[in-house]
């Protein structure tokens, strides 16, 4: 049985105090017990891990992992303005984010730099959150499936069993900050091609893979998109930024 797992992405946003707040009700929220068999976790700016770590331990917050948005493709060495997946393995993280479409857009990363970097994440001992989604074109044009399967293809080709101790996530760039979220059954659809694919690479690779849906997740969709048999998550970006809001979707 694959745990539920909610994923809070704050990407570039978040100070110190703000920060604090944010842990300080989460821990509130979760003192009283949490749905069992789900996994939650956070994902801040490379520059606030240590803070969010130490607040984590601080509040005896046994509930929330901590995971980073990137990691370097390489291990160490003359690569200015990189993090080492070791780095942030030591700065307590046990996920990381690799081709979040945002990279893929804005700093061009293709599928064969996200898979070194998921070699990378797999490496260091921790769980890669690989993400995968078509654009608005693309899906108007009916090539979503063949888009996001392209994807995955060039990670299997990369990664092969080792995806087994990844996480997927279907991300469509169309829902991404837009408030346009898949509908449940569009989600469920695609979450299906996917793990299908993965089971014609090997049968138990695809049912050990949680597939996460990323792209305007709220606490009012999150019930339905959580209740689809191959959704097993969510990766939440906007929603995630407000604690009570995080917290109604780790619960939903
Ligand atoms: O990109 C996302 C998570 O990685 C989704 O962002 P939103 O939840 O803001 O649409």
């Amino acid at each position: 049985m694959r745990p539920l797992i909610v994923i809070g992405n704050w990407k570039m946003n978040g100070n110190l105090a703000s920060n604090e707040d944010w842990i300080k009700t989460v821990a509130r929220g979760m003192e009283s017990g949490m749905p069992s068999g789900r996994k939650f976790a956070v994902c801040p700016p490379f520059p606030y891990l240590t803070q969010c770590a130490s607040l984590i331990k601080e509040h005896s917050l046994a509930f929330l992992s901590l995971g980073a948005q990137d990691a370097s493709a390489d291990i160490a060495g003359a690569y200015t303005g990189e993090v080492a997946a070791s780095s942030l393995k030591e700065m307590g993280c046990s996920y990381v984010i690799v081709g979040h479409s945002e990279r893929r857009q804005l700093h061009h990363e293709v599928d064969e730099l996200v898979a070194a970097k998921a070699l990378q994440v797999l490496d260091s001992g921790m769980t890669p959150i690989i993400c995968v989604g078509e654009t608005a074109d693309e899906r108007n044009s009916g090539r979503a499936v063949e888009v996001v399967r392209g994807q995955v293809a060039k990670q299997l080709t990369v990664l092969q069993d080792r995806l087994a101790d990844c996480l997927i996530a279907y991300e469509p760039v169309w829902a991404i900050g837009t408030g346009k979220v898949a509908t449940a059954q569009v989600a469920q659809d695609m979450h299906r091609a996917i793990r299908l694919q993965l089971a014609e690479f090997d049968e138990d690779v695809a049912s050990h893979v949680g597939i996460l849906y990323g792209g305007s997740v709220k606490p009012d969709n999150a019930v339905e998109l959580f209740a689809m048999p191959d959704i097993d998550g969510g990766l939440v970006g906007g929603a995630s930024l407000d604690p009570q809001d995080f917290l109604a979707i780790c619960k939903a």
